[in-house]
């Protein structure tokens, strides 16, 4: 295929593509509908589309092909097929930084408006830092299960996958590397967001403890917080809810893979009125539903879709749901109150809410800035009930 054939798909699905599923999903469809296109092209109109909705709400005044280019250009890091044949000028710029290439082609301050929601963002995260952040694909990380990171790193290495130790037990991959034919995945590792490993670590400065206490991941979906407390606590006492079964069928299947056993599981709608846990816990986690803004340079599409109003819509869920969980607190235990979001409203308005009705004592709270690292942004806080 030439450039502008790919161009063109590429502004044809944009056309289709209402953000109301993940684009991944919709392009896989969309794909296996339209076997004309081989695996290169694949990937080179895929490029084109996330790379445009990387701009989020940047350039908008450009016409769509225009912003496909600028998008491909400011997003990619080596040379680009579509570049070579219609801005080869910009492709000799490739390896500069998303930054410097702005400064090469903006007319206006653009960079301001790649994100446009900077009265919501929370004070503790650098705008132009964050902005600049969504132009940049992250890594993809996984976590070592405690006593496999030999077995892991030889496998890696056996398959010659180029692999970076991020801290003791992480490690970053590039995106599109096949492991699961590598590696035992949640039996050996688990595929965790760089941050989203960090989540408890403000709980160990607190509960330093090989004994047995009760645990309640209380937003639990597939369980990714779950193993993470289980791995850090080996004899927690587990009980995992959501409020989706489909979401707790993969729980039980992951944790079978990790070797989990001993748990509760079932359906829980926290935020209804009149909620209460019929069971009082040492810890309860809180991994609230959110507008899932920290993690929006995976998923760049939902930055271009976003609504506004929809950071309302989670604080005031959020709010119920953390409220009721934090019912379930036993005296002296701890709440941990976490989010993939970087609005304000979504996290310390929550945190004050809860300091305010649920008297429980605010031990910490931290944003796990993952923007500069080729990570994803989760904000914790830790609680207790004195
Ligand atoms: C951010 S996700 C949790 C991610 C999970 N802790 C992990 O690490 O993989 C939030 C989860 O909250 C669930 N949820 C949404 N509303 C809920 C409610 N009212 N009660 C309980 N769970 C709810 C969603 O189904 C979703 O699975």
């Amino acid at each position: 295929m030439r450039s502008y054939s790919y161009i063109n798909s590429a502004k044809s699905i944009l056309e289709q593509y209402n953000g109301e599923i993940p684009l991944a999903v919709w392009l896989k469809s969309y794909f296996a509908a339209n076997k004309k296109y081989g695996s290169k092209d694949r990937k080179q109109i895929a490029h084109l589309c996330y790379s445009y909705y990387r701009l989020g709400h940047a350039f908008k005044h450009h016409s769509i092909e225009e912003r496909l280019l600028l998008g491909v250009f400011l997003s990619s890091q080596n040379p680009v097929f579509v570049l070579q044949e219609l801005r080869p000028e910009w492709n000799e710029q490739i390896q500069r930084s998303p930054k410097e290439k702005l400064e090469l082609v903006q007319t206006s301050d653009e960079l301001n408006k790649i994100f446009p929601w900077q009265q919501q963002l929370s004070s503790d995260i650098e705008v132009d830092a964050f902005a600049t952040s969504f132009l940049i694909q992250p890594d993809v990380y996984l976590r070592i299960r405690p006593g496999k990171k030999s077995l892991v790193e030889q496998q890696l290495s056996n398959a010659q996958i180029p692999y970076q130790l991020k801290g003791e037990n992480c490690i970053a991959v590039e995106s599109g590397v096949k492991l699961e034919d590598v590696i035992a995945i949640d039996k050996d590792v688990v595929i965790q967001d760089y941050s989203s490993q960090q989540v408890l670590t403000n709980l160990q400065n607190h509960l330093i403890t090989k004994q047995k206490f009760t645990a309640w991941d209380c937003c639990a979906a597939s369980g990714g917080k779950s193993i993470l407390l289980k791995d850090t606590y080996p004899n927690a006492e587990l009980t995992a809810t959501d409020i989706r079964e489909s979401i707790l069928i993969n729980l039980r299947s992951r944790f079978r893979q990790a070797g989990i056993t001993q748990f509760n599981s079932y359906v829980a709608d926290v935020s209804s009125n009149g909620f209460k846990s019929a069971t009082s816990f040492d810890v309860v986690l809180c991994d609230a539903p959110c507008s899932g803004s920290g993690t929006w340079s995976r998923t760049p599409e939902q930055l271009y879709f976003f609504e506004e109003e929809k950071i309302h819509y989670y604080s005031d869920l959020q709010k119920r749901i953390a409220l009721n969980a934090s019912k379930a607190v036993k005296r002296g235990g701890y709440f941990v109150y976490i989010t993939c979001s970087v609005f304000k409203e979504e996290n310390e308005a929550v945190v004050d809410f809860l300091q305010e009705k649920s008297g429980l004592q605010l031990l910490n709270s931290t944003y796990h800035r993952g923007y500069q690292q080729k990570a994803d942004t989760l904000f914790s806080a830790v609680f207790q009930l004195r």
